[in-house]
């Protein structure tokens, strides 16, 4: 059966790429190119799914609506922070059968590089994420950063491995970056790069580096695909492209 999809932010860079990648794959038809002041509620009937790659600003009030609409909804954007998916997670408990998965990533390298750290996290003394991107990309840290530096935090704290050492007593401007649960991530902003990720694992005498490159947006369009495909059958909220595929 043909999946009917709509595409928010569809001017976007992502939502271009997505809609050539939906128009492409036989089994879905894209039905609706939305952008900024475009009505959601509209998709109500006409979409069985829409894909978000919006603005960290836009993101949740279109799942609200897409949640009202019971349309399923595969959510790219990153900028999410705990309130925002538990307001979803209570919005999706009262419509029962529409699925959501918010996934700040869907490049397979990605999905496995995070994998990867948390298994890797628990052994070893010190781990700081770097990520790097484009100078367009609004929101620092990265969506990935911070599902990185949480994966991390977690497997280090169901190991029971303690906190990390850190002598630094003054920095005034941040240059030790983010404090995620613990783990340190650094942004880094650079015209000419796409979507870049770098997690340092180091114990005396060894470093293990883990690294994702994104080269080409093309790289998430087999996640988002799946994605699509798969969201009618996970009612409710799932978070990370790692809850629809067995690693
Ligand atoms: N999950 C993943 O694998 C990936 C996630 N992203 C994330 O996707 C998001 C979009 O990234 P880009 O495409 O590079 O940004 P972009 O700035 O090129 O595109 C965003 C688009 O959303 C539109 N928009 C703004 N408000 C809207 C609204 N209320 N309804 C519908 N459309 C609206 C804008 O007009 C623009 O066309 C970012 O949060 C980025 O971090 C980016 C790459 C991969
Ligand atoms: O804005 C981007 O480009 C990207 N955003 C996502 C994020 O914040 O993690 C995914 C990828 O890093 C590209």
């Amino acid at each position: 059966m043909t999946i009917r999809v709509a595409v928010l932010g569809a001017a976007g860079r992502m939502g271009a790429t997505t809609c050539e990648a939906i128009e492409a794959a036989p089994d879905l038809d894209l039905v609706a190119r939305l952008d900024a002041g475009d009505d959601v509620a509209a998709l109500a009937g006409q979409a069985d799914v829409a894909v978000d790659f919006t603005l960290p600003d836009a993101t949740e009030a279109n799942v609200h609506a897409l949640l009202d609409a019971g349309v399923h909804a595969v959510v790219g954007t990153t900028g999410w922070d705990d309130h925002a998916i538990d307001r979803v997670r209570e919005h999706a408990a009262r419509t029962p059968g529409v699925g959501v998965l918010i996934a700040p990533n869907f490049a397979l390298s990605a999905v496995l590089a995070m994998r990867f750290a948390a298994v890797a996290a628990p052994l070893f003394a010190s781990v700081e994420v770097v990520e790097m991107h484009h100078p367009h990309k609004v929101d620092a840290p990265s969506g990935t950063a911070i599902h990185t530096a949480r994966g991390i935090a977690q497997a280090r704290a169901d190991a029971g491995v303690g906190a990390m050492k850190d002598a630094t007593q003054t920095d005034p401007r941040g240059a030790r970056g983010a404090d995620y649960d613990g783990v340190r991530v650094h942004a880094l902003r650079l015209e000419g790069l796409v979507a870049h990720e770098q997690i340092f694992l180091t114990n005396p005498g060894e470093l293990l580096t883990i690294r994702t490159d994104t080269f080409d947006r093309s790289s998430y369009m087999p996640g988002v695909l799946l994605a699509v495909r798969q969201v009618g059958s996970h009612p409710g909220v799932s978070v990370g492209l790692d809850s629809f595929v067995d690693l």
